[in-house]
């Protein structure tokens, strides 16, 4: 079934006008609108696509395989791993219009031309890509949603897995981190049940960061702030 997370089902460049005005630097507005148009190979997601064809991936990113970040914030991460990775595809997907811009930044800075962004609630993106057509998935610092009432809010319920679970390759590496030890419970009940099995000793243990691992704003802020951060890795079956 198709879901409706953005009512409007505008093109991008209205989405991106219902925020003039609302926080955005006026450098910020012409900067995503000229970087937005410049950049390859795109924007990605239903708000560009309303009659959600089924993305080409293939043309998109020529067969590489293709990576997703959930929620990308600033976006270090993700340029991180595209610059690091040339020989793969990554997609990044984030609502918040300030991480856009600020993922643009250093999009142009690093110069890397295999990133795609989908500015806007990943759940859209979902709706458009192929069965099986992932092969990593990053969902870093994900909104922690204390309040015990709010928990099913939370990104990893089966609201959000299953999706995320059906365009995923078998096989498939999902990387997880937060510093909410409540978060890390929900993760290891709800994810091995959309058919994930943690793989508890990658990296070694879950207080140990990946290999390729940079720290994300986030991660800042909860060091600072004295929290552990845990890393969580889920292969999917
Ligand atoms: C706590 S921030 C972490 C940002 C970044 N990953 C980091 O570690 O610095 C969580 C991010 O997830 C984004 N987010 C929440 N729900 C989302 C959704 N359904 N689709 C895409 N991004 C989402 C929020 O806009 C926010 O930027």
């Amino acid at each position: 079934m198709k879901s409706d997370h953005h009512p409007s089902g505008a093109p991008w460049r209205n989405f991106y006008g219902r925020f003039k005005g609302k926080g955005l630097r006026k450098s910020q507005e012409v900067f995503l609108d000229e970087d937005l148009d410049q950049l390859s190979p795109g924007p990605v997601g239903w708000d560009v696509n309303p009659d959600r064809t089924p993305l080409d991936l293939e043309s998109l990113f020529g067969g590489k395989p293709v990576w997703l970040e959930i929620g990308f914030g600033g976006g270090e991460h993700l340029v991180h791993q595209a610059a690091s990775n040339p020989d793969v595809g990554l997609i990044g997907a984030e609502p918040y219009i300030n991480g856009v811009a600020m993922l643009l930044g250093k999009i142009r800075d690093a110069g890397v031309g295999n990133l795609a962004v989908h500015p806007g609630d990943v759940r859209n993106l979902f709706d458009v890509l192929p069965e099986a057509s992932i092969s990593r998935a990053f969902l870093l610092y994900p909104d922690p949603w204390p309040k015990k009432r709010h928990h099913r809010r939370r990104f990893v319920t089966e609201e959000h897995i299953a999706p995320l679970a059906r365009v995923l390759k078998p096989g498939a590496i999902f990387r997880v981190a937060t510093d909410i030890p409540d978060y890390v419970r929900q993760t290891l009940q709800e994810v091995p049940r959309q058919g994930f099995e943690w793989l508890a000793e990658t990296p070694t243990d879950w207080n140990t960061p990946w290999p390729d691992w940079i720290s994300t704003r986030y991660e800042e802020k909860a060091l600072r702030e004295d929290r552990t951060p845990h890393y969580l890795t889920f292969r999917k079956l």
